[in-house]
């Protein structure tokens, strides 16, 4: 008789984005891509599109805790994620789930400010993700300004984003990816990335001239996240994130006025599993 296995399942913990393009939307839409079952533990509410964030709230930790215990009563995850995190007692009862549960390798994308400025992430709770939540975490992938908030590392060159990682590995997080988009007068988009068993490497592509990066970070993530449920090593899996995020931003799609989503199609449809 054969053996029947579960399809791989991902799990995101995140806030919505009703425009679509980042947060909870941007990885549903990168994990289904990448062939995973997406489930979701849904942290607050964003009335966001392209141009900017509208309004946001967060929703109750009793409704976070519920959703947490949804999800591990009866699914086989197989890794996780964390993206917008809103204030402390969002960051409190989600790391409070994460020590309850087993949910996989987690990847910490330390979210906090949305590419229009608006920020989503309270000042006090920078502390909170940094001290009670990085050092639970299998990855982290901060970009400059985080890496620098979190860290107090000022990053202007190559040799102060290698710092930035060893600082994370410092802190507790097992893999670092210090993400280099926001360097916006290099002509490549480099990424540095730190691994569990201290070996390192630089990710580099094509700068893409466009607007239309609106949810970078997330899918990055996410993907990632994707590729840890199916097993992939850490190595690989942050790899493949990249590429997709590659293909995501440079095949581009025309939505929005502002700040667009990325194309989620694109990295299939130039022929990559
Ligand atoms: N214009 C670009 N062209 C090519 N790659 C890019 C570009 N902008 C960002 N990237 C890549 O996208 C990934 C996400 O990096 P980025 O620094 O933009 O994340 P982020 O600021 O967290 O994104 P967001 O907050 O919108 O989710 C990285 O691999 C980065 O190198
Ligand atoms: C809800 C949400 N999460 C994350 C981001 C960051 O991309 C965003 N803009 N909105």
């Amino acid at each position: 008789m054969t053996e029947l296995t579960q399809f791989p399942q991902a799990l995101s913990i995140a806030g919505s984005d009703s425009g679509g393009g980042a947060g909870m939307q941007a990885d549903l839409n990168t994990i289904t891509a990448r062939h995973v079952f997406a489930t979701t533990v849904l942290v607050a509410i964003t009335a966001q599109n392209t141009i900017g964030v509208q309004d946001s709230m967060a929703l109750p930790p009793a409704m976070i805790d519920a959703q947490f215990a949804s999800i591990a009563a009866d699914l086989d995850i197989r890794a996780c994620k964390t993206g917008m995190l809103a204030d402390v007692p969002t960051v409190r009862a989600v790391v409070r789930n994460l020590k309850q549960y087993d949910l996989g390798p987690l990847t910490v994308d330390p979210v906090m400010i949305a590419k229009g400025g608006a920020s989503l992430l309270t000042e006090d709770a920078v502390a909170v993700v940094r001290d009670e939540l990085l050092p639970l975490a299998t990855l982290v992938t901060p970009n400059l300004p985080e890496a620098e908030k979190l860290s107090g590392i000022t990053i202007k060159t190559a040799q102060d984003m290698q710092d930035a990682a060893d600082y994370f590995r410092g802190i507790g997080a097992q893999n670092v990816i210090i993400k280099g988009g926001h360097l916006t007068e290099e002509p490549v988009a480099s990424d540095f990335v730190l691994l569990a068993d201290g070996s390192s490497f630089w990710m580099t592509a094509p700068r893409v001239n466009t607007v239309r990066t609106h949810g970078t970070g997330d899918t990055l993530s996410a993907c990632i996240t994707a590729e840890l449920a199916k097993g992939a090593t850490m190595a690989d899996a942050i790899r493949t994130g990249k590429a997709y995020v590659e293909a995501a931003i440079r095949d581009g799609i025309i939505v929005g006025h502002g700040h667009g989503p990325l194309n989620h199609w694109a990295y299939a449809e130039a022929g990559n599993d």
